[in-house]
């Protein structure tokens, strides 16, 4: 493995900030951690880069133990290179130079650290702009030249913290697409820190959703989507409704008073469950429940809407290529839906995963 956390904890005051973090992320994966605001994601990351020590639990990387009791390798020790928000380049030195800076400080002679360095630009598509300093440089630019620093270091694990969050959107997409490449090129394991959802889903091979200094679900982005553990993760991935249903053992349920056919983990045993729909799970034009629409919009090619149906707590997200106004009604139907794991006493209440749900995207 090439990350190993073991029930770490870290606690500032009387607050726990890092509350009990097991996982386990192999060699090669883009793991990415996704939360609210002050859910805890820095100081794992802290903790990971060794920034910060821990209270309780173990870390390992690349199946050695860099801190547990009584344990806290350095982080120059720890192989790993971390991008932060901002770039943390040298203004004086050209680009070439900021990356050769590691090579040459691990040892090597000047001209193999650059030679060394022009390879590692290569990778980021920066080879033309060696002899620039960084103020001659576009945002996007220094966060690649911090991405080749990250592989000049050796690192085989990086770590980064929000490294799109100053970026405007635009360059946050094509940085998005450019650190895609650069792991798929560089091949180095990948621990990214964001609270953008849409962000999350677009990089990584597996997500960590985490509330209140705890993973609430670790799985593959589909899976988040399509098989959340919680209504919590279900309202935070995507747009969801979560509906109380009556679950008929025989892989239907109903919902409103309509037969809804349910996927499951396993088998969903008959009786109270709570279900999540999704607008792909609703077809519009025909069906038993007739939804008024509100808060359309069009979202480059479709449109999106909410549909608030009698008897159902929660209005059915939707979805359609062709285009919805406001205040229109619409006889929808409910194709599929996903029973939430757990008597349906447990799972937390709409305000619970309401306050979670900051950025909602499909
Ligand atoms: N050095 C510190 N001293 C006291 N409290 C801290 C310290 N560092 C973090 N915290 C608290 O721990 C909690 C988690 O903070 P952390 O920075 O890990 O959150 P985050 O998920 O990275 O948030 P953001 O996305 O806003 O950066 C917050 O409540 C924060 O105020």
């Amino acid at each position: 493995m090439a990350v190993s956390l073991s029930g770490i904890r870290k606690t500032f005051g009387d607050r726990a900030a890092v509350d009990g973090v097991t996982a386990e992320i192999a060699d090669g994966e883009f793991f990415v951690v996704l939360g609210p605001s002050g859910c805890g994601k820095s100081t794992l990351l802290r903790m990971i880069a060794g920034l910060e020590t821990l209270d309780a639990g173990e870390i390992a990387l690349g199946g050695r133990r860099v801190a547990g009791p009584g344990l806290h390798v350095p982080p120059e020790a720890r192989n790993v290179g971390v991008v932060f928000q901002s770039y943390a380049l040298w203004p004086h030195m050209d680009v070439r130079d900021n990356v050769a800076f590691p090579i040459e400080n691990a040892g090597q002679s000047r001209k193999a650290a650059r030679a060394g360095a022009e390879r590692h630009l290569a990778t980021v598509a920066l080879q033309d702009f060696a002899t620039r300093r960084p103020a001659e440089l576009s945002g996007g630019q220094r966060q690649r030249v911090a991405l080749a620093r990250c592989l000049a270091g050796g690192a085989r694990t990086i770590l980064m913290d929000e490294p799109l969050a100053n970026l405007d959107p635009h360059l946050r997409a094509v940085m998005e697409e450019e650190i895609h490449a650069f792991h798929r090129e560089a091949g180095a394991t990948t621990l990214y820190i964001t609270h953008d959802q849409r962000e999350a889903m677009a990089l990584a091979s597996r997500v960590a959703v985490m509330a209140r200094g705890r993973f609430q679900q670790v799985a593959t982005p589909q899976d988040l989507h399509d098989r959340p553990a919680s209504e919590e993760v279900a309202r935070f991935i995507g747009r969801a409704a979560v509906l109380d249903a009556e679950i008929d053992g025989t892989g239907g349920a109903s919902l409103g008073g309509q037969r809804v056919s349910v996927t499951a983990e396993g088998t969903a045993p008959p009786g109270q469950a709570r279900v999540v729909v999704r607008p792909g799970d609703v077809r519009l034009g025909a069906g038993p429940f007739p939804g008024r629409l509100e808060r359309v919009f069009y979202r480059g090619g479709s449109w999106e809407g909410l549909a608030a149906v009698e008897g159902l707590a929660d209005p059915l997200p939707v979805a359609s290529a062709s285009p919805l106004r406001d205040g229109e009604t619409l006889a929808l139907s409910v194709e599929a839906a996903w029973v939430l794991p757990g008597p349906a006493s447990e799972t937390p209440g709409h305000d619970a995963g309401r306050q979670a749900s900051a950025e909602p995207v499909e």
